[in-house]
């Protein structure tokens, strides 16, 4: 594994961002610490993807601090792999090193696509696609990984596959993540904290307690998913 930043990988505070009138977010204070992974849900449009963009630095118009420590990779909801380039060369685009071919063939065995290389992307079914960027994002090596939906695209099973993927590669790689989701299950499967963005705040800051491997009939996993669909003003089913 590689040697991890010590402190806190992001840290950010009072993080602003106006489209027009409309205030997304209204002062927004964050840490990740160094391994750390944080579900970060809301209902539609309550600012999680502009956060996540920030963060990123896609986007040059918030205001407010904030800072990210180490290697940075991202994964959205659709693949966004290049068409017109093979398996290896998208996951190995822009990397540096002179063991790049290799760092990509370990990256795509790790993601369950051994031997992938020369496919095109157009080859491959969405699952295995998702597989590809996550690959993509392996390869850099990163300290923080920010996912805006990654799953969300997914059939139920190849969602859960991916989800195992996530906590095993979380678990061999030690590096923190955002994970933007709809997903109140797939938080408590993969997190260790979850946030909910509301009215351009964060809400709810809840630490999620269970050990892994982690599954929605655990205890104590019932008590957070209601906690959370509170929180999101979901109301319990009659
Ligand atoms: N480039 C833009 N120009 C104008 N408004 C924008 C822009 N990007 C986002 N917004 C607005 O900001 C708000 C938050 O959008 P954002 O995509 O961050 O929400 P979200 O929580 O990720 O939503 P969803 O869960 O539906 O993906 C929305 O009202 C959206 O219309």
């Amino acid at each position: 594994m590689a040697t991890r930043p010590t402190g806190d990988v992001v840290t950010a505070t009072g993080v602003r961002r106006v489209f027009g009138d409309t205030v997304v977010l209204d002062g927004i204070d964050l840490t990740i610490g160094s391994g750390e992974v944080v579900a970060l849900l809301g209902g539609s449009g309550s600012g999680k993807t502009t956060l996540l963009r920030i963060l990123a630095g896609l986007d040059q118009d918030a205001t407010g601090d904030w800072q990210v420590r180490g290697n940075l990779a991202v994964v959205f909801q659709e693949h966004r792999l290049l068409p017109w380039k093979r398996v290896a060369d998208n996951v190995a685009l822009g990397v540096p090193g002179p063991d790049v071919q290799r760092r990509t063939a370990a990256a795509l065995t790790e993601v369950g696509l051994a031997g992938r290389e020369r496919a095109w992307p157009a080859e491959l079914s969405g699952g295995q696609s998702q597989r590809v960027a996550v690959a993509r994002a392996l390869v850099r090596e990163p300290d923080l990984l920010l996912l805006d939906e990654p799953f969300g695209a997914l059939d139920a099973l190849t969602r859960l596959r991916m989800q195992a993927l996530f906590g095993r590669l979380r678990a061999e790689h030690g590096f923190a993540a955002l994970l933007v989701t709809h997903d109140v299950e797939e938080a408590l499967l993969l997190a260790d904290r979850t946030l909910v963005l509301a009215g351009g705040r964060v809400v709810d800051d809840t630490p999620v307690p269970l050990t892994h491997p982690r599954a929605p009939d655990d205890p104590g996993f019932g008590a957070l998913r209601r906690h959370l669909l509170d929180r999101l003003g979901v109301p319990a089913a009659a």
